[in-house]
This record gives C-alpha cells, sequence and structure tokens, in this order.
C-alpha cells in the first residue's frame, strides 16, 4: 500500500501511533509511484466551486467567488490579474495551504478540502514544491548544501543526495556555481538554487508566486527557460502568478483573474 493510501485508511491511528515521526527518516513509508498515482493523462488537481474569503474588520472580504480549474501532468500554467485580485490565495489552497470555505479540491483523489492539517502536510512534503517571490535560500549554505537541505527534509534516503542535488543544480545551469552562497551570486542565480531547491524531491506540482519580480528581465526569461526544461524533463506541472505580460507566452494556459473568479473560457 502506497504511503497515500495508508494516510487516508488510517489517518486516526496512524496520527495517535507516529505523532512526531514525520521528519524522521527511517519511520516513513515509501512514496507511491505507482503507475496509477504518476498517470500522465489523470488531472493532478482538480479545484471545483471554490470560495474563500477572510473576517477583515468585522466583516467578511469574499475574495475567491467560485474557481474552477483542472491541472495536468506537465504543464506550465499561469495566473494572472489585478493586485488583491487573489491569485496568492487560490495558490495557498492549491498547494494545501489553506482550505476552502465552500468547494472542493482534489490533489490526485485526495480531497484537500476535507483533510487536517498533517495529512494535507505530508502530502505537501512529498508531492509539492514552492518557490516564492524572495528566494528563501539558508544564506550560510552553500547552493549544493541548500539543495541536499530540500532532500533532507522531504526523508530522501541520503545514498540518492548527491546524485539529485548535481541533477538539479545541472538542470538550473548552477552546476559550476555549486559551492558559491547566495551572497556570491545574482538575483536570477539564487532564484534558480531556489527551484532547484523545491524539484529536488521530485515534486508533481511546483507553485510559484511571481518567481520572477524582483529579476530583470533578462534573468525572467532565464528562469522561464528553466520552469519549461523542468516541465519537459520531469513532468512537473508548475503554476505560478505574474504581472509580466512578456513571460506569459511561454505558458501552456493563462488564467485571468478578475473579481474573484476566472475570465473568458
Ligand atoms: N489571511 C487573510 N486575511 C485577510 N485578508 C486576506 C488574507 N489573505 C488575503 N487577504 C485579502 O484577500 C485579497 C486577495 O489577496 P491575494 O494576496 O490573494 O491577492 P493577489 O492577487 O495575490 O495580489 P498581489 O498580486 O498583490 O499579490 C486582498 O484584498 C487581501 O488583502
Amino acid at each position: 500500500m502506497g504511503w497515500l493510501a495508508r494516510l487516508v485508511k488510517k489517518p486516526d491511528e496512524a496520527a495517535r501511533d507516529a505523532p512526531e515521526q514525520e521528519l524522521r527518516e527511517p519511520s516513513l513509508p515509501e512514496a507511491d509511484d505507482s503507475e496509477a498515482n504518476r498517470s500522465d493523462t489523470a488531472p493532478l488537481l482538480t479545484v471545483t466551486g471554490v470560495h474563500r474569503g477572510f473576517d477583515v474588520g468585522g466583516s467578511r472580504l469574499h475574495v475567491l467567488k467560485g474557481i474552477d480549474m483542472v491541472l495536468y501532468p506537465g504543464q506550465l500554467v499561469m495566473l494572472k490579474g489585478r493586485s488583491g485580485s487573489g491569485k496568492t490565495t487560490l495558490l495557498n489552497l492549491l498547494g494545501g495551504l489553506d482550505q476552502p470555505d465552500t468547494g472542493t479540491i482534489f490533489f490526485r483523489q485526495y480531497p484537500f478540502h476535507e483533510w487536517n492539517d498533517r495529512e494535507r502536510t505530508e502530502v505537501r512534503r512529498r508531492e509539492i514544491g514552492f518557490i516564492f517571490q524572495a528566494f528563501a535560500l539558508m544564506p550560510l549554505l552553500s547552493a549544493y548544501e541548500n539543495v541536499e537541505l530540500a532532500l533532507r527534509m522531504a526523508g530522501k534516503p541520503r545514498a540518492e543526495w548527491k546524485k539529485r542535488v548535481e541533477e538539479c543544480l545541472e538542470l538550473v545551469g548552477l552546476a559550476k556555481r555549486m559551492n558559491h552562497r547566495p551572497f556570491e551570486m545574482s538575483g536570477g542565480e539564487q532564484q534558480r538554487v531556489a527551484i532547484a531547491k523545491a524539484i529536488a524531491h521530485r515534486p508533481a506540482l511546483l507553485l510559484a508566486d511571481e518567481p520572477t519580480a524582483e529579476l530583470d528581465s533578462q534573468m525572467s526569461a532565464q528562469v522561464m527557460a528553466v520552469f519549461r526544461d523542468i516541465v519537459e524533463h520531469e513532468r512537473v506541472t508548475i503554476c505560478m502568478t505574474t504581472h509580466d505580460p512578456t513571460i506569459m507566452e511561454v505558458a501552456d494556459h493563462v488564467y485571468e483573474m478578475v473579481d474573484g473568479r476566472f475570465a473568458g473560457p
């Protein structure tokens, strides 16, 4: 039985028996890489009728007003829309960091909208990578060590670390800079290390909130080229927010968010 199936079957028992075990390597169940779970044609994420609001100053701010979307393996999808239109709110829901008020979100067959924090965290740790505007690197660690840390955190076997770290830094074009620390690198290079770090544990989904916002156009183009490469070589699905119309050209699909809904078809 795969780790997710086990989680679905006995979440209460698992929580009771091993509440602190998630970060310890030896106790981790095997990742389920079975064909059914890694199917290339079945949807990766299915979002239906999602609403989300927040209590602000005594009233309810209705941010997402009925979002429907389906993400498939190996897609590069972008979310655009005015500031405050709800892009980050949606990204948080897709990554299981937050839950909808109403509506459903399935990550493969797993109901994020119903699952508790612990269950969603476990999926996130194994299946989802995040990239933020600020690069989220450990400043005292080299590029190599930063990527290695991600594998350690994901509970990957130590024997796999070296090969995978080198592979990921190669993929983002930084094999020659692996011993450099963040302050010795440009913003674009740091962001590429952050990408290597986010994909090291082979997530099926990579979520990126304005990953090029701090970069000039040349560096943005480099990051987008890396994203296209990752989609092709690792079959990752990338969902990112952006304000930059020039980089939207490389997307497989662009969703425009207007007043809490998607505009157009
Ligand atoms: N936890 C929260 N509590 C209260 N209000 C929130 C919360 N999260 C988001 N909001 C509000 O929801 C609205 C949408 O925010 P969100 O960050 O999703 O927009 P965005 O489209 O990502 O904007 P930007 O492009 O500026 O990043 C904003 O008005 C924001 O202030």
